[in-house]
């Protein structure tokens, strides 16, 4: 008999990625990719036409027995009764809804408390996470606000990888949404302590005293089947998997345990660590997020990543590739030349309106190889002090594994031990969210207790004289930026 083949998509923020893998061994056998388009506002319908190219390309599911969809998490995905999407979904990375979220903060303040100084702890205890303008509750509050009408439409809110998923079993009944526990986390009105939505919060955002109508996808547990395929698209014989947000996908297809934290450079750059138990950081700065097997996933986002490095190459006129040969030919500290990548706004600190900037610039400094290794170095800054806020929590970092398409970098993975101080995993490069989603579709088609063991790739250990002077001037400088000229 034949091997089983499982697969595993990322509809991530820049494209859709599948790859086709055997379910018992992991084996690699067939891999798809197609882009997604650009911007922070996006139709659902362009992640499922990108996902038939994906699909297509990867030599399509004939022959594939289960699917997992992971995916960007927080998108708002609003639907009418009849199904139909409402509006374009707003991204995790479109910070229009900052506003709006330290107007939530605020008011759960009140309504906990007695100011709104108590709103970051309430928000802490009540779901794991205190709103940013990335989680899916403020995006829903500045509906209401801004497009009253599309809000009082709503009969039903989904994420991206709910939807995908539903769309994979066929679409029609909102009732056969369903999600997971790492998605449902990220929405700001799941409380993964308790493993239960706050219908409460939600009609808070989305100013409805009817909120208990609108259906939210069924929470499904880590290895639980959320039905098969549309059978009228020949896709009857699929057994779907529950799917999971990116990050808690990408720690399913490395196998991270205890100690283990990733560092994701895409567009998003996320440090995530696995956790027996729940966070709760008042602070903001870590999300109390749930993982995909049934524990926590702790984690730091910053908007900033792989990006910083397009538009640095971009500007300097090279590619990924002349980027990374500047920025290894100078020195570390790039002269004392600090680069804050604000350029999207950021999220951790929760700065939305920021712009980037320069700093330390001389007649000496200001070259075009010191430019590159401070973009570099600026963004490894950021996630060094995601790193840090984790530890804060009493998240345990013992390894620390660099994925997502800036860890393709050979710049950023020479570099980011001596701004980390701490040597750095390099696996062989690949998709580990999508691998994870695979993984996951493994598991659900087995049944077993736990995922299978499938090999892992390669993994180069790397060191390098750790240079703590760019962390102490990207700490003196970074609150140095301005907003943005809107
Ligand atoms: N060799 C490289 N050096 C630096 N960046 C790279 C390299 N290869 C790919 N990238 C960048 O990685 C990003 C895509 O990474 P990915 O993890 O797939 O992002 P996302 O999950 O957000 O869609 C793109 O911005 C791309 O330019
Ligand atoms: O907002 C988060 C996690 O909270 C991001 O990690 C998104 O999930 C997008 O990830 P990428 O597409 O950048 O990998």
């Amino acid at each position: 008999m034949s091997e089983p083949l499982v697969a595993g998509i990322d509809s991530s923020t820049q494209s859709c990625k599948v790859v086709i893998r055997e379910a018992r061994t992991g084996r690699l056998r067939r891999f798809g990719q197609a882009p997604h388009p650009d911007g922070t506002e996006v139709d659902p319908h362009a992640w499922w036409d990108a996902l038939q190219v994906a699909v297509a390309t990867a030599g399509g599911l004939d022959d594939v027995a289960a699917v997992s969809v992971g995916g960007q998490q927080h998108g708002m995905v609003v639907l009418d009764a009849d199904g139909e999407v409402i509006r374009p979904a707003l991204l995790w990375n479109d910070t229009r809804s900052a506003g709006a979220a330290a107007d939530l903060v605020g008011e759960l303040g009140h309504i906990a408390g007695s100011s709104a100084d108590d709103g970051p702890r309430a928000w802490a205890q009540a779901t794991g996470t205190v709103p940013v303008a990335s989680l899916t509750v403020t995006k829903l509050r500045w509906l209401a606000d801004h497009e009253p009408e599309a809000a009082a439409r709503v009969a039903a809110v989904a994420l991206p990888h709910d939807w995908l998923t539903w769309r994979l079993a066929g679409g029609g009944d909102l009732a056969a949404l369903v999600t997971d526990r790492s998605e449902a986390s990220g929405t700001g009105y799941w409380d993964g302590a308790s493993g239960r939505y706050r219908r409460d919060l939600l009609a808070l955002a989305l100013r409805r005293d009817d909120a208990d109508d609108i259906v939210l996808p069924r929470v499904l547990g880590p290895a639980e089947r959320a039905g098969t395929g549309d059978a009228a698209a020949g896709l009857g014989h699929l057994v779907l998997g529950p799917g999971a947000g990116d990050n808690a996908a990408a720690a399913l297809g490395l196998a991270m345990g205890p100690g283990d934290v990733a560092l994701s450079i895409g567009t998003s750059g996320v440090v995530s660590a696995v956790s027996a138990r729940p966070v709760q950081d008042p602070s903001g700065a870590v999300t109390g997020f749930a993982d995909a097997a049934g524990a926590f996933l702790p984690l730091t986002v910053t908007l900033n990543a792989a990006r910083v490095l397009n538009a640095t190459a971009a500007l300097l006129g090279v590619d990924h590739r002349g980027l990374a040969e500047l920025a290894l030919a100078a020195a570390p500290g790039a002269d004392g030349l600090t680069f804050v990548p604000y350029l999207e706004g950021e999220r951790t600190p929760n700065l939305p309106h920021a712009s980037g900037s320069l700093l330390g610039m001389t007649l000496g400094s200001t070259t075009r190889e010191n430019l590159a290794r401070a973009a570099v170095e600026g963004l490894l800054c950021g996630l060094a002090d995601g790193m840090d806020a984790l530890r804060e929590q009493g998240v345990p970092v013992e390894r620390v594994t660099l994925i997502g398409g800036g860890a393709r970098s050979a710049a950023v993975r020479e570099i980011a031990p001596a701004v980390l101080g701490r040597t750095v995993q390099v696996p062989e490069p690949g998709e580990y969210v999508a691998d994870g989603a695979g993984r996951q579709a493994a598991w659900v088609l087995d049944g077993g207790d736990e995922p299978p063991t499938w090999t892992t790739s390669r993994v180069r250990t790397v060191e390098a004289e750790p240079t703590p002077v760019v962390r102490e001037r990207y700490g003196a400088r970074r609150g140095h930026v301005v907003d943005r000229v809107e």
